[in-house]
């Protein structure tokens, strides 16, 4: 039986997915989760020396998307709402698999999968692709300090990174919906239309799945 859909926005570093998922919660009139980015500890000090902190960083931001994502399953997905949120669990995956090495990466998985196989888990990704340039362009905009030195070669690795975990999800769970938006040349932010077909698609789904369970 389907359920209400929990939507996730994903794509790289500054690929827009705070301002989509904002965007999407308030014509869908959905709840959202956001990521919270400006009270982490750990992030300036990792970009400026990512061996040296990427495990502190990498559980913090795991204790954390797992205690949203808990609270989340009680709130919303229990009580079949739809809900939406500016990041997978996944992520975390990505991620990690990037910055940790060795014993510290199998020991993060094995965490990983002991905190995270239970929790829900989202059904339709909104999955937004975009090159490096605009990555770039993006992250630059938006003038966070600790971004300001992001390593370009890191960026684009990222970018191969999720192509490579997206086809794999879409492989490992057929029933996940992933809608991928090419970033690059759809602009929700300033082109109205393009936005509205986004939300369409969405509201289809919902009201699809709303009908069916
Ligand atoms: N389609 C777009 N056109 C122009 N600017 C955009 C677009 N999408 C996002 N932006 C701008 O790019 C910057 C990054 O967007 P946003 O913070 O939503 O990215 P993000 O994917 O959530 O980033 P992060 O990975 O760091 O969480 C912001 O300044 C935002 O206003
Ligand atoms: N290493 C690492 N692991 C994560 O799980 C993760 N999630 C987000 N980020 C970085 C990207 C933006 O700079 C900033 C805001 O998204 O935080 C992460 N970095």
């Amino acid at each position: 039986m389907n359920q209400p859909p929990f939507i996730a926005v994903e794509g790289p570093i500054g690929a827009g997915k705070t301002t989509l998922s904002t965007m999407l919660s308030q014509e869908l009139e959905l709840p959202i989760l956001k990521e919270i980015v400006e009270e982490n500890p750990f992030l300036g000090k990792f970009y400026e020396n990512i061996d040296e902190w990427s495990f502190q960083l990498e559980m913090f931001f795991l204790c954390n998307r797992y205690k949203q994502l808990e609270d989340t399953g009680i709130q919303y997905i229990a009580n079949n709402q739809p809900v939406i949120a500016d990041y997978h669990i996944y992520k975390n995956m990505i991620f990690a698999q990037r910055t940790l090495k060795g014993v510290k990466r199998e020991k993060y998985r094995q965490i990983y999968h002991l905190l995270t196989d239970d929790l829900p888990k989202p059904d339709v990704i909104v999955y937004i692709r975009a090159s490096l340039d605009t990555l770039l362009r993006r992250i630059a905009k938006r003038q966070r300090s600790f971004e300001l030195g992001m390593d370009t070669a890191y960026l684009e690795q990222l970018i191969l990174d999720y192509d490579e975990a997206m086809a794999a999800i879409a492989e490992r769970e057929p029933d996940t919906t992933i809608i991928t938006i090419d970033g690059d040349t759809i602009d929700f932010v300033e082109n109205r239309e393009q936005f509205n077909e986004i939300a369409t698609d969405l509201k289809e789904l919902i009201h699809e799945r709303i009908q069916h369970t």
